[in-house]
């Protein structure tokens, strides 16, 4: 839902579940929108009566024993899909230290199904991205995190980061009234699960600090900023739209007497206390429309959030309470501040830019167009004798003549002025090129084709560079049965493809061109399949050419698409190589681990035997000694004192034996645990490159059917893996959550965050000189 001009910010409130709430001081009408609030008069402050005074807030919701995802639905959807349509848009999380601003805004990042308001306004961007194939988008990612008034990139770590400049970073204005922070890194992302692993690596290095009233308490303020640029991909137009999607989780305001801080954590007390009443400050200012001055340079905070708190923005506040009695103050004070913000009203408009260089391009063109214009005014007002009627004879032959030169090669471009008759070109370059296929190549129509013969389906509606190579392309390039390898094909003829396909648009990989309805091509250039199948009726494959190298333009046998358990390999070797390598690392530490257990047990077996058979032959000796009366009764004698510390010594060492057995345990299970996620995520991402690569539609599959035994998609993968209990079980789990495939993305960002921790874990560990 995108605000209206003028219209206020929208504020929610949302409590914390309490066993203890405090249902006679605090009232959530009817209506769904207005909290009571009765408070006792303070004794202290002279008044004994125990009247209670009331104050009463109507807000635009209230979120009382609400689901995570019932909360995105009311709070985040709608600032998200504005945030796609080009408005800027706020959701801000503020209330006391403990309220749930954390919950609310990331949520339980161990589950899914409570996951908050970012991980699921992230879904939703790359839902939308994915669905709105008619606009390009590109996103980026920023996390900024401001500690006692020092801005920090959260995403710093990052594998690649520039890192800050001399300068530090800042919060630096715009032309246009906005702001941004020079030194923070801004990083691209292609999907969902990489936008996850930047919030829970941007997690990971928050500073939290525990206090009475939360043990994981946010001792800072977090802004995580999606920038989304869109462009039409139907309109050629210079005109693209931007968008900043704020979401921030504000650090809790606390009373200092309530969360028993001392030292650093009291030191960061007052630095978020001071913050936060410079935004109420900033707040009581927007609020008033009389004020043209706003102090939003009083602290890093507002200075941050200059832009995301109403003006040109869709904001939404987030006002958490923890309705306990105790908590009434804070409650009341938290409630103030959401009727104030209440009152900030927001102008939000698209964020329409031009891109000067494709508005050159446009202006070239159309000048291009009026130029042919004038020139066929030109002919028509006699002015330089051109002639547009039907063409003669000659003029055919001498078309026909430049064609021919053209796919010859020995005339670099065909100059037909404009437009002449470009139908009939087509159709004779067309059937030019068909003919010279024939020759060398079996073509069959598509409509002809018999069922189970998949061999050369083509319709003439690809070709290859320019005209005049395009047969030189064909011949020697990787056009097989599933698609064009384009990295083959730009490394053999050494120059930049380009698709052309019948009846969709012309698509050069490599421009940022509008592109056709159907699915965009690829140019990643390290054996990337494209699928033809969605374009035109072209299905080929160059599998087998990477295997045997081989040159020659060939078409495979109808049944090859590549088994799985060879494209595995293939797999392993080439795009998953990183992950299978650090599997094989994860599997040999997991051996050397179990190896280290099994001696460890022998080892606490056999002192546990032979503790007992020194046990008994104490006994026994003592037995002995008591029925013949033998010494006195409290003395050892050396026999006796030998064993009893034969059996002190094994005791000690069985004791420290054991210890080391219970952590080794504990090491094989969490070995076990990165082995398994290791192992899941090869097999997801091999899964979904087998897909993307080999899958064919189902017409193909429907032809292939009827060919041989082995059949793309048939090959269990784990037969390929030769899967154990482990696997299989995991695999069972794994297509369990395929059930609920929004969840993969989450799980995979998590796994990702686990194993870097894991790894860091690993390296503490060998620095320590452990062998793990
Ligand atoms: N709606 C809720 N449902 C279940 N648990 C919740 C909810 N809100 C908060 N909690 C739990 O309450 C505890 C405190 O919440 P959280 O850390 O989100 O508070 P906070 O306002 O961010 O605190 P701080 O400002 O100190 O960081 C957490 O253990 C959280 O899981």
């Amino acid at each position: 839902m995108i605000a209206h001009p003028g219209s206020e910010v929208r504020v929610l409130i949302r409590s914390r579940p309490t066993a203890n709430f405090a249902q006679e001081l605090i009232e959530y009408l009817p209506d769904g929108q207005t909290v009571s609030v009765h408070q006792r008069k303070d004794s202290r402050k002279g008044v004994v009566n125990n009247q209670l005074s009331s104050w009463s807030f109507r807000l635009d919701g209230v979120l009382h024993d609400v689901s995570q995802e019932e909360v995105y639905g009311r709070v985040g959807r709608g600032v998200v899909l504005g945030a796609l349509e080009g408005y800027n848009g706020t959701v801000m999380c503020f209330g006391q230290t403990g309220a749930g601003k954390t919950y609310t805004m990331t949520g339980a990042t161990e589950s899914y199904k409570q996951r908050g308001i970012i991980p699921r306004a992230l879904q939703e961007v790359f839902r939308e991205v994915e669905q709105r194939s008619d606009h390009a988008f590109s996103v980026h990612l920023s996390f900024l995190e401001i500690y006692n008034e020092t801005l920090v990139d959260l995403l710093a770590s990052v594998r690649g980061c520039p890192g800050v400049g001399p300068g530090g970073m800042a919060v630096v204005e715009e032309a246009g009234g906005g702001v941004s922070v020079r030194g923070l890194s801004l990083h691209p992302v292609h999907s969902e699960e990489a936008a996850l692993n930047l919030l829970f690596e941007g997690e990971m290095n928050r500073i939290i600090g525990a206090h009475a009233l939360n043990k994981h308490s946010s001792r800072s303020h977090c802004i995580l900023t999606v920038h989304i640029e869109s462009r039409s991909r139907t309109l050629s137009d210079a005109k693209y739209v931007t968008s900043k999607l704020n979401l921030v989780d504000l650090a809790g305001s606390e009373r200092l007497g309530k969360t028993g801080s001392g030292g650093q954590v009291l030191k960061e007390a007052m630095y978020i206390n001071k913050s936060l009443s410079f935004l109420e400050q900033a707040i009581l200012a927007l609020a008033d429309r009389r004020r043209d001055h706003i102090p939003f340079r009083q602290t890093k905070l507002t200075h941050a959030l200059k832009d995301s708190l109403g003006g040109n923005c869709n904001t939404v506040l987030v006002a958490n309470i923890y309705g306990e009695a105790s908590q009434i103050e804070e409650t009341l004070s938290t409630l103030r501040f959401a009727s104030r913000m209440k009152c900030v009203q927001m102008d939000p408009v698209v964020n329409e830019h031009t891109d000067p260089v494709l508005q050159v391009r446009k202006l070239e063109k159309e000048i291009q167009l009026l130029k042919q214009e004038l020139s066929i005014h030109n002919t028509l007002a006699n002015r330089m004798g051109m002639s547009y009627d039907t063409l003669s004879e000659t003029q055919v032959a001498e078309i026909q003549s430049q064609v021919r030169m053209y796919l010859e090669g020995s005339l670099d471009e065909i100059n037909f002025g404009i437009c002449v008759k470009c139908c009939v070109l087509n159709r004779q370059q067309e059937q030019k090129v068909k003919d010279q296929l024939c020759q060398n190549y079996t073509l069959v129509e598509k409509a002809q084709s018999t069922a189970g013969s998949t061999a050369a389906k083509v319709s003439l509606c690809l070709m290859l560079g320019p005209v005049a190579t395009k047969m030189v392309l064909l011949q020697t390039s990787c056009i097989c049965q599933w698609g064009i390898c384009l990295y083959c094909l730009s490394r053999r003829v050494n120059c930049k493809p380009v698709l052309i396909f019948r009846n969709v648009d012309l698509h050069d990989p490599q421009s940022q061109e509008p592109q056709g309805p159907q699915e965009p091509l690829r140019t990643e250039y390290t054996h990337t399949y494209v699928p033809l199948y969605n374009i035109c009726p072209v299905y080929y494959t160059c599998y087998s050419m990477h295997r045997s190298n081989m040159s020659d333009l060939m078409f495979l046998p109808s049944s090859s698409p590549p088994p799985k358990a060879e494209a595995f390999e293939d797999f392993k070797a080439e795009r998953g190589s990183e992950i299978n390598r650090i599997l094989k690392e994860n599997k040999v530490v997991l051996l050397e681990r179990r190896a280290r257990l099994r001696e460890l047990t022998e080892g606490v077996n056999t002192a546990k035997r032979e503790i007992d058979s020194t046990s008994t032959a104490l006994h026994q000796w003592r037995d002995k000694r008591q029925s013949q009366g033998m010494g006195a009764k409290n003395l050892l004698d050396e026999a006796e004192l030998s064993l009893a510390l034969r059996l002190r010594e094994l005791k000690t060492q069985y004791r420290q034996q054991y210890e080391e057995l219970r952590g080794t345990k504990a090491e094989v299970s969490y070995c076990q645990h990165l082995v398994d996620q290791c192992r899941t995520r090869l097999l997801n991402e091999f899964e979904s490159w087998y897909n993307e690569s080999f899958l064919i539609p189902e017409e193909v599959q429907a032809m292939l059917r009827s060919g041989g035994p082995i059949r793309p998609g048939l090959v269990p993968v784990y037969k390929a893996l030769e899967e154990d209990e482990q696997e299989h079980f995991e695999r069972l789990r794994y297509e369990l959550l395929a059930d609920s495939p929004s969840a993969i993305s989450f799980y995979n960002a998590q796994n990702r965050t686990v194993q870097r921790v894991s790894l860091a874990h690993t390296n503490t560990l060998s620095l320590w000189g452990m062998n793990v």
